[in-house]
């Protein structure tokens, strides 16, 4: 729901996806009653729809549950085995259309699943539970990962099989578990969570406007 130049993050989202040109249909992993909070999206018709409500037994299975939103959405999108499914993260609205590509395409081209990532430019030190910083993680092994996570249908389906699921994107790369090909992201793919977040992203949306 956090307003970036007005408009809620999810809106943003979504528009980036459907120009991206090559997604065909979104399901948003929210109850449909939320769907009047975001009178944006009406106009796309049946390319942007909400994931079905949770049933009464869901609820009794935990329905607000992360997992439940996947599998819900998933359901109601209903893919063919062999499409590409991107799980995205409303946070990281402005990732660029040549993103969004590069992970279908890794997936198309044979990788069970893709994430954009970017290098980590910042030294980074583990500090344990006692405040005690210790040694240096080697930087050139670290990458920060970014939104969308591209999976194919039928694998995603497979991860949704078992009791505790992939809940998020984040999730569902740990459980790809080494078949998840990482592709270059971009600084717009940040996550978009803070006011100071909010001011960076904004900043750098006007200045490319007005160049
Ligand atoms: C990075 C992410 O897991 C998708 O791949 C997701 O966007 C969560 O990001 P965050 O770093 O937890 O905000």
């Amino acid at each position: 729901m956090l307003p970036v130049r007005g408009e809620p993050l999810l809106s943003h989202a979504v528009h980036g996806l459907l120009d991206s040109g090559c997604v065909d249909r979104i399901v948003v992993a929210g109850p449909a009653r939320h769907r009047a909070s975001y009178p944006s999206l009406t106009c796309d018709g049946d390319r942007v729809v909400f994931a079905a409500e949770p049933t009464q037994a869901d609820s009794a299975k935990g329905a607000n549950s992360g997992d439940h939103a996947l599998r819900s959405a998933l359901s109601t999108a209903a893919p063919g085995p062999d499409d590409v499914v991107l799980v995205h993260d409303a946070t990281r609205a402005f990732v660029p259309a040549s993103v969004v590509s590069a992970v279908v395409d890794a997936v198309r081209d044979g990788a069970a699943g893709a994430v954009p990532v970017e290098p980590v430019a910042d030294t980074v030190k583990v500090v344990d539970t006692e405040g005690i910083v210790h040694g240096t993680r080697d930087r050139s092994l670290l990458r920060h990962a970014q939104a969308p996570v591209a999976v194919r249908a039928d694998v995603l389906a497979e991860l949704l099989t078992g009791d505790a699921g992939p809940t998020d994107a984040a999730e569902l790369i740990t459980r790809l578990d080494g078949r998840a090909r990482p592709v270059p992201g971009d600084p717009h793919g940040m996550g978009v969570h803070t006011p100071f977040d909010v001011a960076v992203i904004e900043a750098l949306l006007s200045t490319e406007n007005t160049a």
